[in-house]
């Protein structure tokens, strides 16, 4: 892959998700960028966990901070997405709804809990229906419940760098 050609978009609280960005990033290059909302996010776990319900439940899209003016510029667009509530966070959702992925490769990549990346990639897929969406990328992070944030560091970050190795070897 043409790392000039690869852009690298992630949704992050705790790093897990930040740590396979980079990981994706330090083994093809390209540009990766961070979606950022404009109102600052609850810090406390549980009220995070209910605005974000509420969120999704009424289908508010939190406002971004973060725009990609030059989308087109772009072949392949990683696209990395913490599991909130078994869904994509809505900031996620604001993304992917504010820009237009007509003819890019997607490449969707996950962290969880624990319980799978739930309808994160299906969502993906919906909301950027004229791109070409490869088969997803999904791991364990951390579990914030159990006050583990950031998971995908030393022996864990090793084994996730080579769980990458093998699904970016398949396209
Ligand atoms: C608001 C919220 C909701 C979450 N919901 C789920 C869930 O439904 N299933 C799951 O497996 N993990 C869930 N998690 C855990 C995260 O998916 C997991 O910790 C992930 O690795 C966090 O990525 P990050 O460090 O990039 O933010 C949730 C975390 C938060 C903060």
């Amino acid at each position: 892959m043409n790392n000039n050609k690869n852009l690298i978009v992630y949704y992050s609280r705790t790093g897990n998700t930040e740590a396979v960005a980079n990981l994706i990033h330090d083994k093809l290059g390209g540009y990766a960028i961070r979606i950022e909302t404009s109102e600052t996010r609850p810090a406390n776990y549980r009220q995070e966990v209910q605005q974000n319900q509420m969120e999704q439940e009424n289908g508010i899209l939190p406002g971004l901070n973060t725009q990609i003016s030059s989308l087109k510029n772009y072949k392949n667009v990683f696209i990395g997405t913490p599991t909130w509530n078994m869904a994509l966070p809505q900031a996620v959702v604001s993304f992917l709804t504010s820009n237009d992925f007509t003819g890019l490769n997607i490449f969707p990549f996950n962290t969880n809990g624990g319980y799978g990346q739930g309808t994160t990639f299906d969502q993906i897929k919906t909301l950027a229906p004229d791109a070409h969406i490869n088969d997803g990328f999904s791991v364990k992070g951390g579990e914030e419940s159990k006050g583990r944030l950031l998971n995908i560091k030393d022996d864990r970050k090793l084994e996730v760098s080579q769980l990458l190795d093998d699904w970016l070897n398949g396209f």
